[in-house]
């Protein structure tokens, strides 16, 4: 059987996108680590599948997976391509969208200029998957991490994130203490680990080595949960730049209890068909 497919990306953060709604769709682990290989497969980051949504309040159901097969609870990047995966393909003809994850709805609606505005929800400061918010309101945590401490602030987007300031972005060692973080004995669902270098109050650089995919040229939940640690660190206003490899996001925040806001494009690649 072929299974159709779109290949996307948001600021070079790729996807294999699926309509699950027009077509039966059978995943396994070792189906998405297969096609998601950049030799042997399609290549991606994540793979996304649009499905119909369990709630009537809802329009669709978004479900992530990452390149090595597991699946995750939210892909801010992603969001902005589901939005116009859905509107390209006619399954909806709305403005603003209501999108089912595993954490929560979020909105994307269409702006100006081909961008695509996510409300990605309200940032967690105590969750399960961030273990160390549940030891008091502290913003920065210590990490004992290869002979140093790390000092960590830990946010969930819906899907959990370690965010560090560094000096210098660039030179950072995100390869090689990204994967100790990811899979650090105090993150037992893993982590997304960020890199923060502020800029100025209203810009950063920013590189995250994401869970169960490595560093990415881009992570749109990265960017939201490193712009809320900085202002909640007292480093960053309200509406943040955010510069990563793959090009630019703004990141809104109006503080504790609020929405994050997110800004940015949403690429199509190419449409394809690969036996399932
Ligand atoms: N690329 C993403 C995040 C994808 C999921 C992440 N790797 C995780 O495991 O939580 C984004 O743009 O947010």
């Amino acid at each position: 059987m072929k299974l159709k497919f779109c290949k996307m990306h948001g600021l070079g953060n790729d996807f294999m996108v699926i309509d699950g709604v027009r077509q039966t769709v059978s995943l396994t682990p070792e189906r998405i680590r297969q096609w998601g290989d950049r030799h042997f497969g399609i290549g991606f980051d994540q793979l996304l599948l649009v499905e119909a949504p369990q709630s009537q309040d809802n329009d669709f159901r978004y479900r992530i997976f990452n390149n090595d097969g597991h699946e995750v609870e939210q892909c801010g990047n992603g969001a902005r391509c589901f939005a116009k995966f859905v509107s390209d393909q006619r399954l909806t003809n709305k403005q603003a969208i209501r999108v089912e994850t595993a954490r929560g709805v979020i909105v994307p609606e269409f702006h100006g200029g081909g961008e695509v505005i996510v409300d990605m929800g309200v940032p967690r400061l105590k969750a399960a998957d961030i273990p160390f918010t549940a030891e008091g309101d502290a913003v920065v945590h210590p990490l004992e991490l290869d002979g140093r401490t790390l000092e960590i602030t830990v946010v969930s987007m819906g899907n959990p994130h370690a965010v560090q300031v560094v000096e210098d972005a660039e030179a950072a060692e995100v390869g090689r203490i990204g994967a100790l973080i990811e899979s650090h004995p105090r993150f037992p669902a893993r982590v997304n680990a960020g890199f923060m270098q502020i800029v100025s109050r209203s810009e950063i650089r920013l590189r995250v080595f994401e869970r169960g995919a490595g560093e990415t040229l881009a992570c749109g939940t990265g960017a939201c949960a490193a712009v809320v640690a900085g202002i909640l660190r007292g480093l960053l206003d309200s509406r943040v730049r955010v510069h990563t490899h793959g090009g630019d996001l703004t990141i809104e925040w109006a503080g504790e209890g609020q929405p994050v806001k997110m800004t940015g494009p949403a690429v199509t690649v190419f449409n394809g068909e690969i036996e399932a």
